[in-house]
């Protein structure tokens, strides 16, 4: 909307459409922040694919988390054929390995909406919501195996303080947007122990290799896993303190429980897939200590600092 696209927000709460519609701001999230007066919502689907006039230049963009994404994608192809808009590109932002399935979002989307869409991508990269709603500089990736989804979604975003760079690596850039959050609550743990700035320091490193050879055995390309969706945002969301995932791991770090931590209802996607990260590691012989730390303090009370003691006494390895 800042782009000047016309741009409608499909919200499934009435009061923040409405909200939305009357006083420009959103009221659950980032109140404090004004919305373009051009931004208009919906509560009802009909209404909004009725907005997409043309669907070769539109967009559809689904801002839901992993979980959402099998709900939201069985609407969609309910409601896609219907308004005629089955060759409208679908893009997602979400993060993470579904919890149950362990898919990535890509094979969720291939599962429920494939017979029907044929355009689909990710977009991914160190993006704080706040700050992009600031209208702050930003650096993303929009992933798609169809030039027509990159050439659009670069069209629409592409756009004063916001860069797009283009990729193919679906598979890469989920796996990066997946473990950077699992890693991320790691460097929290170790912040809230105090454990310095080269704990820090290494546990991104190291959780970039583990990052790296998850996303390699899956199909992903090496280079993915230095570029903004696999470096960038791990950098981010370890280090900046507008993280949840990170604020997760600080506060276990503290010695809080898990349950008191997530009780006012924030999406942290890395507790959510650093299990399912390890079933699909597990399931291609893949080593990734880091991860397996991060799920015994999440999920098998083992104290942060035991867990810690247990990464620093493995062997010693070529690197
Ligand atoms: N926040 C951030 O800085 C960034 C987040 N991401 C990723 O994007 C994804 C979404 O994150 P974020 O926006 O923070 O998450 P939120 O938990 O804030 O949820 C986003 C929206 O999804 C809606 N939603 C949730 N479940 C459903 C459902 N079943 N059906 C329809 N709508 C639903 C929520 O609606 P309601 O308000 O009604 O609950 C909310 O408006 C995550 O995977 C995250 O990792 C990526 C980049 C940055
Ligand atoms: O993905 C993000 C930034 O790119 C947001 O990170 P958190 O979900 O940890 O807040």
């Amino acid at each position: 909307a800042c782009n000047n696209a016309q741009t409608m927000v499909w919200a499934r709460d009435p009061d923040t459409a409405r909200h939305i519609n009357q006083q420009h701001r959103n009221p659950r999230y980032l109140q404090d922040i004004p919305l373009p007066p051009a931004l208009l919502a919906s509560d009802n689907l009909e209404q909004a694919f009725a907005f997409l006039q043309d669907a070769s230049s539109s967009l559809i963009i689904l801002g839901t988390p992993v979980a959402a994404m099998e709900q939201t994608c069985t609407i969609l192809r309910e409601h896609l054929p219907a308004a005629n808009l089955q060759t409208t590109p679908v893009l997602w932002t979400c993060k993470g390995f579904e919890q149950k399935t362990a898919r990535l979002p890509h094979e969720v989307v291939q599962a429920v909406l494939g017979e029907i869409v044929p355009y689909t991508g990710v977009l991914s990269g160190p993006s704080f919501a706040r700050e992009v709603a600031q209208g702050l500089p930003v650096a993303l990736t929009v992933a798609s195996r169809h030039e027509c989804v990159r050439t659009q979604a670069t069209q629409a975003l592409h756009a004063g303080n916001t860069r797009i760079y283009r990729s193919h690596d679906v598979v890469g850039v989920e796996v990066g947007g997946a473990m950077k959050n699992v890693i991320a609550i790691a460097c929290g743990i170790a912040d809230g122990l105090a454990l310095g700035m080269n704990a820090r320091a290494a546990l991104i490193t190291r959780g970039l290799a583990e990052m790296s050879r998850l996303g390699l055995a899956l199909g992903g390309d090496a280079t993915t896993f230095s570029g903004l969706t696999g470096l960038g945002d791990l950098v981010l969301t370890a280090t900046g303190d507008l993280s949840r995932n990170r604020q997760v791991g600080v506060a276990l770090g503290q010695g809080q429980d898990l349950e008191t931590i997530l009780s006012s209802g924030m999406t942290a996607e890395g507790v959510r897939c650093a299990h399912a990260a390890l079933t699909r590691a597990r399931g291609l012989n893949i080593d990734m200590p880091i991860t397996e730390a991060v799920c015994a303090v999440l999920f098998d009370g083992v104290p942060a600092l035991q867990a810690v003691s247990l990464l620093l006494s493995r062997e010693s390895r070529s690197e």
